[in-house]
């Protein structure tokens, strides 16, 4: 039987660089871009073969076969595509050597990526039958087809962990918590014996469980594994993925987090590009280098992340306490710019406490800025460069705008945005330089300052791996 599975990109909204650190939280959303997997399994006699056809990429197709009753050696995983696939590759051989299979199947995994994964320069649009998938058919091999930064390796090596445990595991269900750890951990180790190094992991943590505040695994567990598995025969690499997968605490946190209703994210792509390994090691040799101001500087930023969390978590409350006043107060936000939040408290006392819990927000974001843009300083590192500041303080004078980061590693990539739902359209009016708009104050925007952001459609989607309808992507196969 066919089965779909997806899972999201993400958004490093708060936490960059610290989440290295098993001591430090981050808080990732998952995005409204998703990453999807369809299968297709029959038996087989002789051998066992998985192929994973990625037809929206010139060369889409990677093959990997292996023998079930060869028990000497690890299982081989032979690649029948001249250019390989490192995430397709470790994600079946770990996946495989995890689950030991006892029968031959014929399996086929089609992935499909939504478009904001990769840019869209010279590409098709293809639907499935029944209209409600759309995907970018690309010119040019995955490895050659700029990335947008929301986590295509995370997502790929997420989804087709999950699609291949749906064959392997009887009865499979994605979302209960056995499952979600299997995927979670699997893909992991996957990821990181791809990537050749041990990440913090929040993009694969995202792309399981979707929006969470999320504290790293330790990562020695992963690097005594893989440094110890070409020593190991199939039978013992087999026990040692078991054991650190189902039985082994990797200390890691995954509490659900997510944006209350009426506030959302606005993505910005910006022309340019940052090397983040560059930037890591700028940021970690100036911690190592100054370990006394460091901390002072991390503990700072910790404590600034820690309240942003806080304060949309106070504020969902809210709404879900009192509906009523809740909605009032979104609904005020649109006739509000940052400097204007900031000032209701100077109103008067009922004001400041009616307001309190967005110019909460107001302030750790604020904060969040401050604390990045001392590391960009100390470091070296073009964590929030001048552009990106310049940027992010006019994106404050926009009515409906709350604040807004260099999300992840930040540098040149893109800003994320914090804002009132209902003020997105006039968000990105105001923004775009197109003209009038009757019901907005325009005299203080200079519209030619936003010339270096295109608004992506992305949105918070806060599930981490489902189960689609195969329906929905008839037509595509
Ligand atoms: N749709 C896809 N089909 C097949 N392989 C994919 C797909 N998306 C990503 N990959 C794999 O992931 C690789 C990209 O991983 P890389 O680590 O370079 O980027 P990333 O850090 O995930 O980037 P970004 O966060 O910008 O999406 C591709 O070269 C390919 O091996
Ligand atoms: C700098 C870092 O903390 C975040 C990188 O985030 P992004 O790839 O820029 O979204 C690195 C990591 O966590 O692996």
């Amino acid at each position: 039987m066919s089965r779909v599975f997806s899972a999201p990109s993400k958004a490093l909204l708060a936490g960059g660089y610290l989440v290295l650190d098993p001591a430090y939280s981050s808080f990732v959303t998952a995005l409204s871009a998703r990453m999807y997997a369809v299968t297709s399994v029959e038996e087989a006699n002789e051998a066992s073969v998985i192929r994973v056809e990625s037809p929206q990429f010139e060369s889409g197709s990677w093959e990997y076969s292996f023998r079930i009753d060869d028990s000497q050696i690890p299982l081989v995983i032979t690649e029948k595509n001249s250019k390989r696939n490192p995430f397709a590759e470790a994600t079946v051989h770990t996946l495989v050597n995890y689950v030991k299979p006892t029968q031959n199947y014929r399996i086929k995994v089609t992935i499909f990526s939504d478009s904001e994964y990769h840019t869209q320069d010279g590409t098709r649009l293809e639907s499935s039958t029944n209209g409600s998938k759309k995907f970018h058919w690309h010119t040019k091999p995955i490895d050659q087809v700029p990335k947008t930064g929301l986590g295509s390796s995370a997502g790929l090596v997420t989804v087709l962990t999950t699609a291949l445990l749906s064959i392997y595991v009887p009865n499979f269900k994605c979302n209960d918590e056995r499952s979600l750890l299997q995927i979670h951990n699997v893909a992991q180790i996957a990821h990181c014996i791809a990537q050749k190094k041990v990440g913090s992991g929040f993009d694969v943590a995202a792309a399981t469980y979707g929006s969470i505040v999320y504290r790293r695994f330790e990562p020695a567990i992963i690097t005594q594994l893989v440094s110890e598995s070409h020593l190991l025969s199939l039978e013992d690499y087999h026990r040692e993925l078991r054991k650190v997968v189902l039985d082994t605490d990797w200390h890691f946190v995954t509490e659900k987090c997510s944006l209350p209703k009426g506030i959302r994210i606005l993505m910005g792509d910006v022309a340019g590009g940052s090397e983040t390994p560059k930037m890591v090691s700028q940021v970690l040799a100036w911690r190592s280098q100054k370990p006394e101001y460091s901390h002072e500087v991390w503990t700072s930023l910790n404590t600034a992340n820690m309240a942003l969390v806080d304060s949309l978590q106070n504020l969902k409350l809210l709404s879900e306490s009192d509906p009523h006043a809740y909605s009032e107060l979104i609904s005020a936000l649109q006739t509000y710019n940052v400097a204007q939040i900031k000032n209701l408290a100077s109103f008067s006392v009922d004001y400041a406490a009616r307001f309190e819990l967005i110019i909460n927000i107001v302030h750790s974001i604020e904060n969040i800025r401050h604390w990045m843009r001392v590391m960009t300083r100390e470091s070296g590192a073009s964590i929030e460069p001048s552009e990106q500041t310049i940027l992010l303080n006019n994106c404050n004078t926009v009515k409906g705008v709350l604040g807004g980061v260099v999300p992840g590693a930040g540098g040149y990539d893109a800003i994320c945005l914090i804002v009132a739902a209902s003020s997105i359209s006039s968000i990105i009016e105001s923004t775009k330089g197109s003209g009038e708009s009757s019901n907005l104050d325009l005299s203080s925007i200079n519209k030619h300052q936003f010339d270096r952001v295109s608004w992506l459609d992305l949105t918070e989607q806060q599930d981490g791996v489902l189960e689609e309808n195969l329906e929905d992507f008839k037509g595509l196969l």
